[in-house]
């Protein structure tokens, strides 16, 4: 094939349709896409992860940069909903697709439903994907089920999905291509502060790429000239253009990329009172450092001191690379936080529990990561939870604040956590009106619902991740 002349007879094919050669040549944005959702299926790659160096890699040009990522994150997202289609195009479950090859209809079913892509060049792209990763036999089923696909609207398709859902979250889920699971779970937690009526919102909330926010660490950066400033948060900005990354570089770490959520989370630990010079404060689960690095500005704002814990040791580094933008002497432990209370009883004014968990409120994020989680993790997490939250009122002096965050608004991961550790420790925790505090640190009246001692933001409402956040104080 690479003898020009060999080239050049299959360029002018008598056929007049498309050479042999030209039948296997695949768009690169359309290849990268596709190595990117087999890395994702293949070895539980992440796509965030892997996209900048495949496109890199590739070489694409701006424009076919933005194609790749389209397709990739689009993909990946509606995955559950195209699994429908193309089960019902092809006549048989996707788990008896050869998974090379279902990669290649989720692709094609993505360009044919969602994008403004010509139907025939999102099949013959796709049949030339087949031939690359399949069998011969392949592309003859890719083409069929495609051509299949492409028989009816996206709005058939559509109806013919809904046709199939039992009941309402069921529909939302196929609609908005989530796990029943999730929707259940995002549903209750709605419904637990008087917003059931919001999910379909919340969920398509989820499909829609989130802005890039950045945070200007208080005392030691200002947003750069041209930024918006965030609606709620005092030090967060969106850059008016330009690339965040370098704002980041330039400012050697001054500036930072942080949801929105995130600021507010430890602004309403460090804001919720005057903070009284020589304060002890903690960050027990600090890993990547994120918020550990706005807690150091505010201590050194305030006179308090900070120490940050993380117990997997890649991401300490992590959390010691976010801090050495702050010039306050932070330690870095690597200790186990559910332990750390019995060791450090009653040692620290302010203690960020920012726990693990199944980062459900961040799915708009990792378009795969809906795929991966399951209700398994939900029963894990909050066990581990208890126990951090537990070590973290141990390690609390009399008097004390301790702020329990996730990045999850599933009921058993947030409002079920606090509440039988409120029972737990009756005599030593009480609940503080976290939504008083949080709005008196917003610059705007946030939209909140229901339990005042409860703050949950949703990526619908707030343009933030699903943050939770409760404040807790130990009597003096
Ligand atoms: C939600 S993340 C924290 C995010 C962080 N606050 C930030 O803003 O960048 C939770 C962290 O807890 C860590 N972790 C999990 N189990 C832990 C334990 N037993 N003790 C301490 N840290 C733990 C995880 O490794 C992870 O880095």
């Amino acid at each position: 094939m690479n003898d020009r002349k060999h080239g050049d007879r299959h360029r002018n094919d008598s056929r007049g349709g498309r050479s042999a050669a030209d039948r296997t040549r695949v768009q690169p944005s359309r290849k990268v896409a596709l190595d990117v959702l087999s890395a994702v299926r293949e070895s539980d790659a992440y796509a965030n992860l892997l996209l900048p160096g495949r496109i890199a890699r590739a070489g694409l040009s701006p424009a076919d940069a933005a194609l790749a990522t389209e397709l990739t994150y689009g993909t990946l997202r509606m995955q559950g909903y195209y699994d429908r289609v193309i089960a019902r195009a092809a006549g048989r479950p996707v788990d008896k697709i050869d998974p090379p090859l279902l990669d290649v209809l989720r692709l094609g079913a993505h360009q044919l439903l969602s994008t403004r892509v010509a139907s025939h060049a999102a099949v013959n792209e796709s049949v030339a994907l087949a031939r690359q990763v399949g069998s011969r036999s392949g592309t003859g089923f890719v083409n069929g089920v495609l051509r299949e696909i492409g028989r009816s609207t996206p709005e058939e398709w559509r109806a013919r999905v809904l046709a199939d859902a039992k009941n309402e979250d069921e529909r939302y889920a196929a609609l908005t291509s989530h796990p029943s699971w999730i929707v259940r779970a995002f549903h209750r937690a709605l419904e637990s502060e008087g917003r059931g009526e919001e999910l379909e919102a919340l969920l398509e909330a989820d499909n829609t790429a989130p802005r890039v926010n950045l945070v200007a660490l208080p005392g030691l950066a200002e947003p750069p000239e041209g930024a918006r400033a965030d609606r709620f948060s005092p030090v967060g900005f969106t850059a008016g253009g330009g690339d965040p990354q370098g704002l980041v570089t330039e400012a050697e770490g001054r500036l930072r990329v942080q949801d929105e959520g995130s600021q507010l989370a430890a602004l309403a630990l460090t804001r919720a009172r005057p903070v009284q010079p020589g304060e002890r404060w903690l960050d027990l689960c600090a890993g990547p450092g994120g918020k550990a690095a706005l807690l150091a500005a505010e201590a050194l704002a305030g006179g308090a001191t900070l120490v940050a814990n993380e117990v997997v040791p890649a991401r300490a580094e992590l959390v010691r690379r976010a801090l050495a933008a702050v010039p306050l002497d932070v330690p870095v432990w690597e200790r186990d936080g559910v332990v750390l209370g019995a060791d450090e009883p009653e040692a620290f004014d302010r203690i960020l529990l920012d726990a693990p968990c199944t980062g459900l409120g961040a799915l708009r994020r990792r378009p795969e990561a809906r795929w991966r989680k399951t209700p398994r993790d939900v029963a894990e997490l909050t066990a581990l939870q208890a126990r951090l939250l537990d070590s973290a009122v141990a390690a609390l002096k009399p008097g004390g604040l301790l702020a329990y965050v996730t990045c999850s608004p599933h009921v058993a991961e947030t409002r079920a956590v606090v509440a039988d550790a409120l029972d737990r420790h009756r005599s030593s925790l009480r609940p503080v009106r976290t939504a008083d505090v949080v709005q008196s640190v917003a610059e705007e009246r946030l939209d909140l619902a229901g339990d005042p001692a409860l703050v949950q933001l949703w990526p619908h409402r707030h343009l933030t991740d699903a943050m939770f956040i409760a404040l807790l104080e130990k009597p003096a």
